[in-house]
This record gives structure tokens, C-alpha cells and sequence, in this order.
């Protein structure tokens, strides 16, 4: 089978235990090819858990996981895969310019110019040192950084979470405008689930560690017509998933 037909993410039975207990169990599911995926949970529901394992850096404590057909491994990402979380990992000290320079250097499937046109987009200068700039700019350096990579699946973790209502809603435009472009395959996790709302096709619930509800938007929406919105529908299953 060729690497373009496996899924972006297969998880069977996927479990991950910390010292404290399990933060992830039984997981089975499928990210599927060219979706804007939500994935939502309350807190400690174990998001950033299934996140850590998609990228490798978490081991799995049981069941198997693959990413495009690849056992992640702690060697680093999957070469088709960006992430992007809260933290941006950028250093204040390059400017902009040298920040899209380590982007070149790290990945060998770097487009410079497509980088490039995204900072020109977002009006953000080059010369700028990274530090200086407002958290809107470097997340969207930080979003030039992801897709300049090329990836064939994004992973944000809370990547709005300091952003203005303002520049959440452009950052988050551009994102889907890019990403539905390209094809590529968003795995979104978070809080606000209004502003997922028109963006995301797919969702994943996580309750307690557990996959409590996934699928096609439309198609859950059909299966409970007594919600009308992803939010409802969301948030009326995290309910029942705590009080389980
Ligand atoms: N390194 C760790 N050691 C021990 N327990 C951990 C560790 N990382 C996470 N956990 C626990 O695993 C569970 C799931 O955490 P995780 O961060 O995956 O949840 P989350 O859904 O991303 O939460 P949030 O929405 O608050 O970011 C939580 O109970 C958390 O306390």
C-alpha cells in the first residue's frame, strides 16, 4: 500500500498510563485524509496526551498508533507532520528572517516562498527580532514556521489561546483557507468550541480519557437532531461523559 493511502492518524486501542493513572484508554480512531478535525474535551481529558503520541514523543502504554502508515518514534516527528502549540516554540532572539532560516534548515521539504508569502500576508516585518513582536505576529510566524514545512497533517494545541477575539478569527481564517488548499489534514484541539463551529468537519470527543464521541460532524448532527451546532452536540456529551 502506498504511503498516500494510509489514513493521517489510526489509533486501535490506543492507552497511555502516567504515574498517576491512565490519561488516555481504549482509544480507536481514525483521523481521516483532507478533514478539519476538532478535538475537544475538558480539561485532562487527554488531548494533549493523543497529541504527544501522534508526534512520538509520548510512547504508548498499550494498543498500537500510526501516522500515515509510520510507527511514531521518539527519532523525532513524522516528516509529513507539523505541530503547533501555545507555546511557539520560536526564539525571541532570530528575526524573522532567520526564524524562516531554521525552517529551511530543519526540513528538508521547505517551501521558502510559500513561508515567506505567509509572513508577507500577515504584514508581519522580516527584520523584526521575534521577541518584539505582538502574540498575534508570532503566531503567525509560528503558522508560516508549520506550513512552510509542507505537512500533509497540522496539529494546533490551543495555538489562539493568547490571541485578541480579533486576531484569533483572522489567524484562524487563514488557517482554513491554507489548509483547505492545500488538502491538508487539521487535528484542532480546542476550549472555544463556538469558533470550531463553522471550521471543522470531524470531531473527536474525549471524556475521561476515552473516545466519547467521533465522526463527521453532519453526520452526528443527523444521528442527534435534538442538538443543532457542534457546541451543543459537544458540550452535551462532555456533560454526560463527567457524570458518566
Ligand atoms: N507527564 C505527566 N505525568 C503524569 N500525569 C500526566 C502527565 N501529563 C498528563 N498527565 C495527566 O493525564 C491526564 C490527561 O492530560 P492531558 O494533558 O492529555 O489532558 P488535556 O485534555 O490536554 O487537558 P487540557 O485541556 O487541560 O490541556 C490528566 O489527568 C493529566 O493530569
Amino acid at each position: 500500500m502506498s504511503q498516500r493511502e494510509h489514513p493521517p492518524v489510526l489509533a486501535e486501542e490506543l492507552g497511555k498510563r502516567y504515574s498517576r493513572g491512565w490519561a488516555l484508554r481504549d482509544c480507536t480512531l481514525e483521523v481521516p485524509a483532507g478533514r478539519i478535525v476538532a478535538l475537544v474535551g475538558p480539561n485532562g481529558a487527554g488531548k494533549s496526551t493523543l497529541m504527544g503520541m501522534i508526534t512520538g514523543l509520548l510512547r504508548p502504554t498499550t494498543g498500537r498508533i500510526s501516522v500515515f502508515g509510520d510507527e511514531p518514534s521518539g527519532g523525532g516527528m513524522h516528516r509529513s507532520v507539523a505541530f503547533l502549540t501555545q507555546a511557539k516554540p520560536l526564539y525571541p532572539q532570530f528575526t524573522v528572517t532567520e526564524t524562516l532560516r531554521y525552517g529551511r534548515n530543519a526540513n528538508p521539504g521547505w517551501d521558502q516562498a510559500y513561508a515567506e508569502e505567509l509572513v508577507e500576508k500577515a504584514q508581519v516585518p522580516f527584520a523584526a527580532r521575534v521577541g518584539t513582536l505582538s502574540g498575534g505576529q508570532r503566531t503567525r510566524v509560528a503558522l508560516a514556521l508549520a506550513l512552510g514545512k509542507r505537512p500533509r497533517l497540522l496539529m494546533l494545541d490551543e495555538p489562539l489561546a493568547d490571541l485578541d477575539p480579533l486576531a484569533r478569527e483572522t489567524v484562524l481564517r487563514t488557517l482554513v483557507r491554507e489548509c483547505r488548499t492545500q488538502g491538508i489534514t487539521v487535528l484542532l484541539s480546542s476550549h472555544v468550541l463556538a469558533e470550531l463551529e463553522d471550521v471543522c468537519d470531524h470531531l473527536v470527543l474525549l471524556t475521561e480519557g476515552r473516545v466519547r464521541l467521533a465522526g463527521d460532524v453532519s453526520e452526528l448532527l443527523r444521528a442527534y437532531p435534538e442538538h443543532r451546532t457542534l457546541s451543543q452536540l459537544a458540550l452535551a456529551h462532555m456533560r454526560m461523559g463527567v457524570a458518566a
